[in-house]
């Protein structure tokens, strides 16, 4: 089997070496196998095990998909501040055009995939938070592990250069090996402790929510969505590892993420999906509209009966399904949506939640589509532009990636993007945490900072933090 691997790798690069060298420029050769079972948590640390550079790490809310890529073949990268969606579009496109792609599965999330984001607002002064992440950031793996449907697959992603030597393959081969050899190996989980912790700014944050709903009264913008950081310090460089474990164990119903850049690591736990394409269909939701869990059964129902009922929330969410609507309205047809929201209860908090369906063409790209949904009220505000304008000078946080569109994209043009709330990012010994609320007319200033203490507990209980 592994003889047989060898050759097959072998043909494929020698392939993917004299296309390089006809045409003069880099190629990209990209092998997927079916391996044994691994665990997700072991493949991400034998990444590190291995030195090969910066992991991301994936799991769909229903745990459909796990993804976990380790090293960078090919970075996608660019602070441009304009068409910045179509700009990795087209460079991904010209990439994929001359790739050699040995894969004999039709599964999705398998073969050459990129991971990675766009920051929340690219016109907002970046700060030296955010300096290991550029406003449009996408890593191509060297190695990536699917696990999918019960089966696990290993896609090879190696970027060939017209003057590379022949035997660079046995060095790859090598390493992938060592990789594997690495992946049974279970990381040790330490328990990160935290030394400090301090909200950032929170009479600033109160009084720029006043401030927001004061505005409302003229009637030009609906909705706010403001955020706030908590700041965390550790004894030890926070283990990565850990933090996931944590969110594996106690997040349900989330997508939880981990997309490393240099020393630092974002991070999150989020139940919130942006859309999702899977052949011709389209999958999005509207989360919007919070209340915290109860005590006891009757109490988290009389909860969560009371938020499906309340005006100030119902509105809210109203404007993330109306902005949704029109956008899928534009992107697909077909388009799904229940006439009311539902609750999505998750283990510290519960939200009015409405999923989408559409049909869409099989060409619309992915991040055509997310370019016209983000932001979405449930994240930005109505309207969109006067809403992120306001965020822009309103808050004294620089949310960088928190807020914004994450996920992948495969080859064959299937993908799927969360919006990256509940998150973190973890700098060495340091961490800032993020949550923000939507702010409308009805809102109240206390209520609105409680309940952004409610959507910083799933970030700080995996950190190991103080809950207040
Ligand atoms: C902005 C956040 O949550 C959004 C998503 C769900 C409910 C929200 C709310 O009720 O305010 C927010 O719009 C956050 O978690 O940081
Ligand atoms: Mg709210």
């Amino acid at each position: 089997m592994f003889t047989l691997q060898h050759t097959e790798f072998k043909e494929g690069f020698i392939e993917a070496l004299s296309k390089a060298q006809r045409t003069n420029h880099d190629i990209l050769f990209s092998k997927v196998c079916e391996i044994d079972c691994i665990d997700p948590l072991a493949f991400f640390g034998a990444g590190k095990m291995t030195e090969l550079g910066d992991r991301f790490f994936w799991t769909g809310s229903d745990n459909e998909v796990v993804i976990i890529g380790v090293g960078i073949n090919y970075l996608f990268q660019s602070d441009q501040t304009t068409d910045r969606f179509f700009y990795v579009q087209k460079r991904w496109q010209s990439l994929l055009d001359e790739a050699i792609i040995h894969n004999s599965y039709s599964i999705d999330a398998i073969g050459p995939t990129i991971f990675g984001g766009f920051t929340f607002d690219p016109l907002k002064e970046k700060t030296e938070l955010w300096s290991q992440y550029k406003h449009t950031d996408f890593h191509l793996p060297q190695y990536m592990c699917t696990m999918t449907g019960g089966r696990t697959f290993l896609t090879t992603n190696m970027l060939v250069h017209p003057n590379d030597r022949e035997d660079r393959i046995e060095d790859m081969l090598e390493e992938r090996r060592q990789l594997l050899q690495n992946a049974k190996i279970f990381p040790t989980i330490k328990n990160n402790k935290v030394i400090a912790q301090q909200e950032v700014a929170p009479r600033e944050w109160k009084k720029a929510v006043a401030k927001v709903v004061d505005e409302m009264r003229n009637d030009v913008i609906q909705k706010v969505v403001l955020a706030r950081e908590t700041r965390l310090t550790f004894a030890n460089t926070v283990q990565i590892e850990s933090v996931l474990q944590n969110l594996l164990d106690k997040q349900k119903n989330s997508f939880i993420f981990a997309f490393e850049s240099g020393s630092d690591c974002f991070i999150g736990a989020t139940p919130e999906r942006l859309v999702k394409k899977q052949g011709h269909t389209l999958y999005t939701t509207c989360l919007a509209g919070s209340i915290k869990r109860g005590e006891t059964k009757e109490e988290d129902e009389v909860l969560g009966k009371e938020l499906l009922q309340d005006e100030k929330n119902l509105q809210e969410h109203q404007y993330v399904v109306d902005m949704i609507r029109q956008a899928m309205e534009m992107v697909g047809t077909e388009v799904d949506i229940p006439d009311g929201p539902q609750l999505l209860k998750l283990r510290d908090i519960q939200h009015l939640y409405t999923p989408v369906i559409a049909e869409t063409s099989k060409e619309g790209s992915l991040f055509a589509i997310i370019e016209k949904l983000h932001p979405t009220p449930a994240l930005g505000g109505v309207p969109t532009e006067k809403a992120v304008e306001a965020i822009r000078n309103l808050e004294i946080l620089d949310r960088g990636l928190y807020g914004s569109p994450i996920g992948w994209l495969d080859y064959q043009g299937n993908g799927d993007f969360a919006v990256a709330l509940r998150s973190g990012l973890i700098q060495d010994n340091e961490a800032s945490i993020f949550a923000g609320c939507g702010i409308v007319k009805d809102s109240e200033v206390e209520s609105e900072f409680q309940e952004t203490k409610i959507k910083f507990r799933p970030m700080l209980s995996a950190l190991g933090g103080e809950i207040k």
